[in-house]
């Protein structure tokens, strides 16, 4: 089986000007796409309070995103996303610790582990390609996504796809270098459009999430501001 990706990234204001900055530094617009992400959790937030993140990508298909290896010290972060329904239900099953369910899509599953929609929203985004002079050919370009979404918050970010942990490192050097680059200071927390869009309009569930127990992603958690 071929590992999940390794999603490393660091979100950002974006600023006036930045599709400028980025032409300026070589980077090209590569797409411009519209989706909708709904997101799903049990009434208590089981997932999410574990940094586990289930949704519905229209176009997509299920997607669970998981704490990497290691955890995320400073402004990025690091998740491990599944795609395959089946690795999917697997994960859910034993995070919810409901044992096997002989169940292996992800829709049929959600009465049982009474998991239900807590946010749904369209993002407009503008995605971005850039690859940092001096990095070789073959280099994978690093993605910045410019998004917006329907409830009216932006948000940028600087991401990087790698197989290995052991990239891991390096991509973030060039992060780093990137948002530098990009005028993005390595103390920034920014808040993803989930949070900001719970803060809104789930206020009990955003206040449910920040109370979680003491664990190695609250330093995301108690930083977080909306700005
Ligand atoms: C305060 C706080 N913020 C963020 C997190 C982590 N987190 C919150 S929601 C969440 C899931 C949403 O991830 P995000 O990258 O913000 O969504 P999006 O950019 O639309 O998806 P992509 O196309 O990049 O896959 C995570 C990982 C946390 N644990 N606590
Ligand atoms: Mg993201």
């Amino acid at each position: 089986m071929t590992h999940p990706w390794i999603e490393v990234e660091q979100k950002f204001v974006p600023r006036p000007g930045i599709e400028d900055r980025l032409k300026e530094l070589g980077g090209t617009q590569e797409s411009q796409i519209s989706f909708r992400d709904s997101y799903y959790d049990t009434p208590e937030l089981t997932l999410m309070k574990a940094d586990h993140w289930l949704r519905y990508r229209e176009g997509n298909g299920w997607e669970l995103k998981c704490p990497g290896a290691g955890g995320s010290p400073g402004s990025h972060t690091k998740y491990v996303e599944l795609t395959a329904e089946a690795a999917i239900a697997a994960r859910l099953c034993e995070q919810l610790g409901s044992g096997e369910l002989g169940i292996e899509t992800v829709s049929d599953m959600l009465g049982q582990l009474k998991l239900q929609e807590v946010a749904s929203y369209v993002t407009d985004r503008s995605v971005w390609k850039l690859a940092l002079s001096g990095a070789g050919d073959e280099e994978e370009p690093l993605t910045v996504d410019l998004d917006t979404a329907d409830f009216g918050y932006a948000v940028g970010e600087v991401e990087a796809l790698v197989r290995e942990e052991a990239e891991v490192p390096e991509a973030l050097e060039k992060i780093h270098s990137l948002s530098s680059l990009l005028g993005v200071s390595e103390q920034e927390q920014t808040p993803g459009k989930l949070i900001v869009y719970l803060k809104r309009f789930r206020p009990e569930d955003y206040q449910r999430l920040l109370e979680k127990t003491t664990g190695k992603n609250d330093e995301q958690g108690s930083e977080a501001t909306e700005n």
